[in-house]
């Protein structure tokens, strides 16, 4: 891939408190990058160090060939919506997308016609005279993307745009954001902590957590090989369990929770060489319940069935497992179960195994030593 936007070992403090420990990462052009992680994560800072809001006390970065790292703000061609739209309560919406021109010396026909087209991106141009407060959220924010990209910015930044949207319009402003960066081919990378959100529009995300970007991938790499626990443990809703595994003594079993377990087909290929405690990530989607009699079966009792509508999420407790091993989530399309019983479950695919210190996966482990 080459490179439109490069970071280089961007780091930033706050005092004492590390908000970036190291950053290193390459954007394509014309890539939509989301950057995903929980709150505290670092997501907000390297977002305004990009748009130049803010130093960063070490690293690099390179837009296009150039070093912007200490270029102001203004002279960085960026264009930003924030969560909060930040749009000019006095003006109205052509005054507001206008803004950007104007500072930038472009005023008169040229400037009409680039608040025209922006309008007409974003399906506002019949709302060109209204203030802010005379249009619903969803129209503020697109009036605010609007006055991002009619400057026509070399990167457009995104603040978390769409939490101030109730769920019904967040859904139909996601799809307006992918069909705009489709329209525009515009360089975007967008904060959220919200995985659908990150998930859906974006070409790779980029995963942080305590100020580091664990894995930059695409939506499915992400999802179907997440590199480390935590990113097991984060991504998918509900997301993967994390099954405590151990070597046992018998040959061809191991230990789940201080249950023993003889797994088959995928689970045991995945643990065969298991020489240390570890977390074994299967996804909630990936445990079928069999028989009893099924190879590679892990006995359990239901605590729980939750019905989230159009499925079934059921709690399983590992038979014979420690009380500090959490119970199985699988889910189940439709099936006659009830509370108490006892069932079998399958894994039919492994997602990841990690170790237990630290998290890592084992797999890049064992292919590094
Ligand atoms: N101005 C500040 N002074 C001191 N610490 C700060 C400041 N801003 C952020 N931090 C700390 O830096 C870390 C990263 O914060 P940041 O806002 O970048 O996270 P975030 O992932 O965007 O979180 P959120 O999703 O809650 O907005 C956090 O531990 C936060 O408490």
């Amino acid at each position: 891939m080459t490179a439109y936007l490069t970071l280089r070992d961007v780091a930033k403090r706050y005092g004492r408190a590390t908000a970036l420990q190291r950053i290193d990462m390459d954007i394509a052009r014309g890539e939509f990058l989301t950057i995903l992680g929980p709150s505290g994560s670092g997501k907000t800072t390297l977002l305004r160090i990009l748009a130049g809001l803010l130093d960063p006390d070490r690293g690099a970065l390179v837009l296009d060939g150039q070093d912007i790292t200490r270029v102001p703000t203004w002279d960085r061609d960026i264009g930003l919506v924030f969560q909060n739209y930040a749009l000019f309560p006095h003006m109205n919406a052509r005054s507001n997308v206008g803004f950007g021109l104007d500072m930038r010396g472009i005023r008169g026909g040229e400037a009409e016609r680039r608040i025209d087209e922006a309008l007409d991106i974003v399906s506002m141009r019949d709302f060109g005279n209204r203030r802010p407060g005379e249009l619903s959220g969803g129209q503020q924010q697109r009036i605010a993307i609007a006055r991002a990209i009619a400057i026509k910015p070399r990167l457009l930044l995104l603040d978390e745009p769409l939490s101030n949207l109730d769920a019904v319009l967040r859904q139909s402003v996601r799809v307006e954001l992918r069909e705009l960066h489709e329209r525009t081919g515009l360089t975007t990378i967008m904060v959220t902590h919200d995985q659908v959100e990150a998930l859906t529009l974006a070409d790779r995300v980029a995963l942080m957590d305590c100020g580091e970007v664990l894995q930059v991938d695409t939506p499915e790499g992400l999802y179907d090989h997440p590199g480390t626990a935590f990113a097991a443990s984060f991504i998918g809703s509900p997301p993967a369990n994390l099954l405590p595994v151990a070597p046992h003594e018998w040959p061809g079993t191991v230990s789940i929770g201080g249950a023993t377990w003889r797994p088959d087909g995928p689970a045991a290929r995945c643990l065969s060489n298991l020489d240390r405690p570890a977390r074994l990530a299967l996804r909630p989607e990936c445990l079928q319940l069999v028989s009893a009699d099924a190879p590679g079966a892990i006995r359990g009792r239901l605590k729980a069935l939750e019905y989230t509508g159009g499925e079934r999420l059921a709690h399983v407790e590992i038979s014979g497992a420690g009380p500090d091993t959490p119970a199985l989530l699988v889910r189940v399309a439709k099936a006659a179960l009830e509370t108490g019983q006892t069932v079998w479950l399958r894994p039919d695919s492994v997602t990841g195994l990690y170790d237990n210190d630290g998290g890592a996966s084992l797999a890049v482990l064992q292919s590094g030593e």
